[in-house]
């Protein structure tokens, strides 16, 4: 049976010859992919790649030049209450600057439509219990992503989307992310998430999309782009390496 245009077998996300450009500049170039459920699919590429710019296209701010890119099954848009099937938290999220990370979240709980109490709950989640009175000008960049996942979370929502988590985070923040992600899929919801750390995110995704200069290189399984990869070194930069080109310059 058919739920909010969404069958089970129906992507999460499904992207179409999505395009934009800004002035002369090409930022993303007719991206076509689709994202599943149950699974963290890493959006990966270098600093530029158009990463932030297809991921605001997904979540309707940044309108495409052509193409279109749907979250079950339908535009970000026209869902009655997008907060509570998909969560977002992209890169230079503004905070009040004297605001605590609580009142933050306070004040983000009733569009998203979750109840007070959970604010709490969230900030036990993500580790920031004992930072909660505080103002979050004086949070760490890492605290600050913490805040931003809560933030997402407030709408108990089924898919997360995530730009760059994992900076700012130390060894320890990333580990916990990475366990965070998996304990949330593994409850049959989906993760996007981008990153330029392609060793980081060697440890998480299950699913690759790999961008490079608005260009889809890579969509399928982390495991069959390993094995693509061949040479002595099976990891994601040599992957990476392999589909660009060595000597191009890609910076990551
Ligand atoms: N509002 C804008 N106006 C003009 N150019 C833009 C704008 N937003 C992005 N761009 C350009 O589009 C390209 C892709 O940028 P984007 O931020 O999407 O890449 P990214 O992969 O997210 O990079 P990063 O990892 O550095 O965040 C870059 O060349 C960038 O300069």
């Amino acid at each position: 049976m058919k739920q909010d245009g969404n069958a089970p077998e129906d992507p999460v996300i499904s992207v179409r010859e999505l395009t934009r450009d800004f002035g002369g500049v090409r930022a993303v170039d007719s991206l076509s992919f689709d994202v599943h459920k149950g699974r963290i699919t890493g959006f990966l590429g270098p600093n530029g790649a158009g990463k932030t710019t297809t991921l605001r296209m997904l979540l309707g701010l940044t309108r495409p030049t052509t193409g279109h890119a749907h979250v079950f099954g339908r535009p970000y848009g026209s869902h009655r209450r997008p907060a509570r099937r998909i969560g977002a938290a992209l890169e230079g999220t503004a905070f009040v600057a004297g605001r605590s990370g609580r009142d933050h979240l306070r004040c983000y709980s009733g569009p998203a439509g979750c109840p007070r109490r959970r604010v709490d709950e969230l900030l036990e989640l993500v580790g920031l219990a004992e930072a909660a009175r505080r103002p979050v000008s004086g949070y760490s960049t890492g605290m600050k992503q913490r805040l931003s996942l809560a933030t997402a979370l407030l709408g108990e929502p089924d898919l997360l989307v995530l730009d760059e988590p994992a900076n700012g985070l130390d060894p320890e923040g990333i580990l916990w992310l990475r366990h965070f992600l998996r304990e949330f899929v593994e409850q049959g919801r989906s993760v996007l998430l981008s990153s330029h750390l392609l060793r980081e995110m060697e440890q998480t995704v299950d699913d690759v999309l790999l961008l490079h200069r608005g260009r889809l290189l890579y969509t399928g399984s982390l495991d069959q782009l390993l094995q693509r990869a061949g040479g002595e070194r099976r990891d994601l930069e040599s992957a990476f390496m392999a589909l660009t080109g060595a000597d191009n310059g890609a910076r990551l």
